[in-house]
């Protein structure tokens, strides 16, 4: 589902941050990524998206579906990462102009789909009534619930999560993360999600730790360790 082969990254300050990294994650996987801060796991996350560019040395270093993110123009990307991603990111926040349910329709929106889905996710994610709410009106967990709602809702192929449950406390952390496992399950996406919370890695299906020497299991990690 999402190919990543021989993907490296250097900014242009200093030394290189990504190098080489080659990974297969499957569909239907539900994969933490956890590492010491500033090893790069949001940076990858970002060239995954199509936020950043990887540096050009290999020729098709991200693939998504079978498509080299390599060789599609910026109009391409955006429809690709509109079409087949779904976002749990900060620089993604919840539009505070927007009511819950035009937030959560705007990906059926920008992707020509029809909207009634968005009611749907709303009250799956445990905010029914709450349609014509504002942001402002929410807790931080109801707040990450609709940002889950809302990168589902089109059903991506793959759902890209960086730290989701950063800002809350361990019990909303705890059933935001339940309710993101149960509707990546539903709907069967591909989810990499980036946190330094062992709770949190805890509930996805494996664990893998980014190092200088790339991406290894968690299990790995700890036998190499010991
Ligand atoms: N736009 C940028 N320009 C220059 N250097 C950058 C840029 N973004 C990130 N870096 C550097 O790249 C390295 C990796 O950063 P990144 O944010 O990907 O790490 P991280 O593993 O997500 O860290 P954390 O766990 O602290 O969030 C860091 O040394 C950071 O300073």
């Amino acid at each position: 589902m999402l190919e990543l082969r021989r993907l490296s990254k250097s900014y242009a300050s200093g030394q290189p941050v990504l190098s080489e990294l080659s990974y297969t994650f499957r569909a239907g996987e539900f994969v933490a990524i956890m590492g010491d801060s500033g090893v790069g796991k949001s940076t990858l996350l970002n060239l995954i998206a199509g936020l950043d560019h990887p540096d050009p040395a290999a020729e098709a270093p991200i693939l998504v579906d079978g498509i080299a993110m390599a060789a599609l123009d910026d109009a391409a990307a955006t429809r690709l990462r509109r079409e087949r991603m779904g976002f749990i990111f900060q620089a993604f926040h919840v539009l505070p102009h927007l009511t819950l349910l035009q937030n959560v329709a705007l990906p059926l929106l920008l992707n020509g789909l029809p909207q009634d889905r968005a009611a749907t996710m709303l009250a799956a994610v445990g905010l029914a009534g709450r349609d014509h709410a504002y942001p402002h009106q929410l807790s931080g967990g109801e707040m990450q619930r609709v940002a889950i709602a809302r990168a589902l809702v089109h059903r991506p192929a793959l759902v890209l999560a960086d730290e989701p449950t950063g800002n809350l406390d361990p019990d909303t952390a705890a059933a935001v993360l339940q309710l993101l496992r149960t509707e990546i399950r539903a709907s069967g996406a591909c989810t990499i999600m980036v946190t330094h919370s062992q709770a949190a890695a805890a509930m996805a299906d494996r664990t893998l730790i980014l190092t200088r020497a790339g991406l290894q299991e968690a299990d790995t990690v700890k036998t190499l360790r010991q």
